[in-house]
């Protein structure tokens, strides 16, 4: 009897742990108070699925949930490979950051390494409705963030502040299948690893006006393989994978057709 409780108990910390960042599930299950935490630097990331309002309306809720539960299986799993943290789900967007709960001086790298890597997988995802890869697009920024926990009933870790609404605004300026930086990201992602960045020039963002944004083509330090933890088929993979990650690249002009039409993008 004994033994099947902490059985039990122990599934119930495990649970918790993947809820919360381990060190505040800690501190709840005490019973203590956790005080907001403000973090001078740290990057955050959005992705979703852009033909995601296209394809609800032709599917089955329950083959929604499966697509989801699918794609997100995918980016959790990278997640921990890049020592990312999860901050939540909303729909088909997907939020994540580097550099909290705990601090480290590449969290952009981080970042962008998980970013390549969720284009990547998004991929090996069927799009149920034209059977093709699904793609995905992120958008990246890096500043000061305050991070705390929120509500008495399942209580949730939460981000605050100007540059959670930034990364957001990247992703949602974002073309399919890219991966949108601000130029705060650029520097930061540089400032430890090396990428290749492509300026996209200067961009009207909702709410903040003109900026100078790029995207993020590739990663000098690891191959693709490396970051999605996948080994390379010899007979029609390229070395570093970044070929194939750019097969998925739909430029401007066929993202505007896309929208008008209404229609999920294809990709040859
Ligand atoms: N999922 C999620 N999204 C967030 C969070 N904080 C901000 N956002 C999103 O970031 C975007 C930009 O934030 P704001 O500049 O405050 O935008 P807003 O004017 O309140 O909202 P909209 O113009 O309707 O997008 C909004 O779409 C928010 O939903 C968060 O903690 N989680």
């Amino acid at each position: 009897m004994a033994k099947d409780l902490e059985v039990e108990k122990g599934k119930t910390d495990a649970l918790l742990r993947e809820m919360l960042p381990p060190s505040v599930a800690q501190q709840l299950k005490q019973g203590l108070s956790v005080d907001a935490r403000e973090y001078e630097e740290a990057t955050v990331m959005f992705t979703d699925v852009p033909t995601f309002q296209q394809i609800v309306p032709l599917c089955q809720p329950k083959d929604i949930v499966h697509l989801l539960n699918e794609l997100f299986t995918k980016f959790d799993r990278l997640i921990g490979i890049q020592k990312a943290y999860k901050v939540e789900t909303v729909g088909d967007s997907y939020m994540s950051v580097g550099g909290i709960p705990d601090t480290v001086d590449d969290h952009c790298e981080v970042i962008c390494h998980l970013a390549l890597g969720m284009v990547m997988e998004a991929r090996t995802v069927c799009d149920p409705i034209t059977n093709t890869p699904l793609h995905i697009r992120a958008g990246i920024h890096s500043g000061p963030v305050v991070a705390g926990v929120v509500g008495a009933k399942m209580p949730r870790y939460c981000l605050f502040g100007d540059t959670v609404n930034t990364a957001s605004r990247m992703e949602s300026h974002s073309p399919i299948g890219r991966i949108h930086c601000s130029e705060n990201a650029k520097k930061c992602a540089e400032s430890t690893g090396r990428f290749e960045f492509e300026p996209r020039g200067k961009v009207q963002i909702k709410g903040k006006g003109e900026m100078n944004t790029y995207f993020l083509l590739r990663s000098f330090k690891r191959s693709i393989w490396e970051i999605i933890d996948r080994r390379r088929d010899e007979n029609c993979n390229s070395i570093d994978g970044y070929n194939e990650l750019r097969e998925g690249y739909v430029d401007d002009v066929i993202n505007k057709i896309t929208q008008r039409n209404s229609k999920t993008c294809t990709i040859s």
